[in-house]
């Protein structure tokens, strides 16, 4: 099978997007797998799949698939490269649009300065949600991981993400501790686990060990879920900038029953095809 796919990126966490309506195809996981490899594939961090919504309310359906193969719930990187890639093919005359997601809705949005905001719908804090392991929502959990007990915070973006706040997330903790919180027994679907450096009131520092990836150079969701976990424990405002290895996102949150807004970057790197 010859499948043409175009290859971008957010923060630079890549991807390869594939246009599921105009190109039916299937891939078993061992396929996206080998895509996926760097070395051996095209090599990316997540594969977004656009469909026809099964909602005619909505715009378009948007799955997203780890490259380990797994299909998970969320994609903030990849929503803004999602209408983008939508737009430049021509598959909308919209520059903003509603997109269907596995456990909600998004709706990204082109600006006319080129970045692209996102509403990432509202998050997540009851355990069973998450899912996390818990009697109840609280703002900060005790987790023990290894020898070291840790205190994190819960929210799921449609995808779940463990946030602990740290002085110094460059002191090997996240090479450390990031395997051990992503299979740690209290998320029975695993988790993505943030490591966030509060730098003032508006501004962070954050890395993301990613369900299903390993360390990534920027997570979108997992920039959603840090504002929102320090905005709960009463360290941020509600417009932060978040600095990641691939550049800057910046987040807002106006407290309980409000959307996560995501405001970065979406860049197409080149299109292609691949035998598969
Ligand atoms: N690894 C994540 C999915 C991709 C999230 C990230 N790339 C983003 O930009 O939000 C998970 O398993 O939930």
């Amino acid at each position: 099978m010859t499948l043409s796919f175009t290859k971008m990126q957010g923060l630079g966490n890549d991807f390869i997007v594939l246009d599921g309506i105009n190109q039916p195809f299937t891939l078993t996981p061992e396929q996206i797998r080998q895509l996926g490899d760097r070395h051996f594939g095209i090599g990316f961090d997540q594969l977004l799949l656009v469909e026809k919504p099964t909602d005619p309310a909505h715009d378009f359906r948007y799955r997203i698939f780890n490259n380990d193969g797994g299909e998970v719930e969320q994609c903030g990187n990849g929503a803004r490269c999602f209408v983008r890639y939508v737009t430049e093919r021509g598959l909308t005359d919209k520059t903003e649009i509603s997109v269907e997601v596995a456990t909600g809705i998004i709706k990204p949005r082109l600006e006319a300065n080129g970045l692209v905001t996102v509403d990432m719908g509202e998050p997540r804090f009851a355990p069973r949600q998450i899912p996390f392991v818990a009697d109840e929502d609280q703002i900060e959990h005790s987790l023990q991981v290894g020898d070291e007990t840790v205190s994190v915070s819960v929210v799921s973006m449609g995808n779940p993400h463990a946030v602990q706040v740290l002085a110094d997330i460059d002191d090997g903790v996240v090479e450390r501790q990031g395997p051990l919180i992503e299979y740690h027994p209290r998320f029975p679907a695993r988790v993505n686990a943030g490591f966030m450096q509060v730098l003032s009131r508006n501004a962070v520092r954050l890395r993301v060990f990613e369900r299903g990836v390993g360390e990534t150079i920027a997570c979108g969701t997992g920039a959603c879920a840090a504002v929102v976990s320090g905005i709960r424990r009463g360290l941020l405002d509600e417009t932060v900038t978040v600095t990641t290895r691939g550049g800057n996102v910046d987040i807002t949150w106006r407290g309980p029953g409000q959307p996560v807004l995501m405001t970065g970057s979406a860049v197409t790197v080149f299109q292609g095809t691949v035998e598969i």
